[in-house]
């Protein structure tokens, strides 16, 4: 992903689209569900949802200068100049602390497509394609009744033959850069979204975790500590003596004694080098959520490991699975089957 720079704010300042940002795009034709389904991908996953009608609409109804010309274009079912549109999406993005966004009915032809690429500069993670028939659309639209000038069957026959002429393609060239999750739309809300949301848990989960707020800082932090505190207690001297206490008990073919008579000790096995392979095993999982596969440390690449972690929770900064499997290559070893 590119880093983009966004025009001038008022400050003067620029607001810069960090490598780190996730765009996904999620398209199908009017009334597949994309409205519906987006809301539930921002509770669930923590995306920001940036709707490209409802960010035309509320041109409309601000009476902007452009107002008149959106509200023509969507009466007549026609896609509104892809500068209106990127501009809105642009100005959006740039104001959102989230560094994920959902981008709904959006690109719908290769003119809207090529504007973001070119002007955002960000390719899109993957899209999201809710596939649906022509007739169940059609039911679905008519049945809406929101009030929109666009749900009346002339308009809906414009949006559709727009939909298979201009936006099928964009979907197709995506599909053949193997960026399309196709998803059958026709069955209920709730089976439909069990498939959204698999689609979003193949997501790496670094990206999948939230930038935009204290709490998240606090909470992975807090989360951290017990690692920090086993790992930090398991390499001190004070765990020596007892480290030692179960291996010469070990040794000389004794299992250790519980505090109670009556209660036998745990296994030996269980007990010698616990202590170092307790925060092993832990981090060792963590390393295996990121990065995959399965992955082995020492104790030093650990150590470096929770650092980095924690700066990166502190900074804000939460780095690509890539980077980190870069970091940690060198010491990453497949464990036995
Ligand atoms: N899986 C579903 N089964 C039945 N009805 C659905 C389903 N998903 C959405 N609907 C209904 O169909 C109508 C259209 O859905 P929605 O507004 O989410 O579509 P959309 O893709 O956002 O449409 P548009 O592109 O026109 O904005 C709504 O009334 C919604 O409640
Ligand atoms: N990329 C887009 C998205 C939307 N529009 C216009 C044309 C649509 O009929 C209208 C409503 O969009 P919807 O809510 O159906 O996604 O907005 C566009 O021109 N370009």
């Amino acid at each position: 992903m590119a880093t983009s720079e966004f025009p001038a704010q008022k400050d003067g300042s620029k607001a810069v689209l960090q490598e780190t940002t996730v765009v996904v795009f999620v398209l199908g034709g009017p009334g597949s569900g994309k409205g519906t389904q987006c809301p539930k991908i921002v509770e669930h996953f923590g995306f920001r949802h940036l709707c490209a009608g409802d960010l035309l609409q509320a041109e409309i109804e601000s009476e902007s200068e452009n107002g008149t010309l959106i509200q023509n274009f969507k009466k007549e079912g026609k896609i509104v100049p892809s500068e209106i549109t990127v501009k809105l999406l642009q100005q959006a993005m740039q104001q959102s602390d989230n560094k994920r966004f959902i981008v709904d009915g959006f690109p719908r032809n290769e003119e809207n497509r090529a504007a973001f690429e070119n002007i955002v500069r960000i390719k899109p993670e993957f899209v999201l394609f809710f596939d649906c028939p022509e007739e169940e659309l059609t039911k679905r639209i008519l049945n809406r009744n929101q009030g929109r000038v666009d749900d009346n069957i002339e308009t809906i026959g414009k949006r559709l033959k727009v939909y298979f002429e201009s936006t099928l393609p964009v979907i197709n060239y995506y599909n053949s850069k193997r960026k399309v999750q196709k998803i059958d739309a026709q069955r209920s809300i709730d089976e439909v979204f069990e498939d959204v949301k698999s689609v979003f848990a193949k997501l790496r989960p670094v990206a999948r975790l939230s930038n935009d707020s204290y709490s998240d800082t606090a909470v992975f932090t807090i989360s951290l500590l017990p690692l920090v505190v086993v790992e930090i207690a398991s390499t001190s001297k004070w765990l020596e003596p007892q480290k030692q206490g179960f291996t010469s008990e070990y040794k000389r073919g004794k299992a250790p004694k519980s505090k109670s008579d009556e209660m036998p000790a745990k296994p030996l096995d269980t007990f010698e080098g616990q202590a170092d392979i307790i925060p092993g095993s832990m981090i060792n999982l963590m390393l295996i959520s990121v990065l995959g596969g399965d992955t082995c440390t020492s104790a030093p690449t650990r150590h470096i490991f929770l650092a980095a972690m924690l700066l990166f929770v502190w900074f804000d900064q939460f780095p690509d699975a890539d980077v980190l499997q870069e970091l940690f290559s060198c010491d990453l070893q497949a464990l036995p089957a």
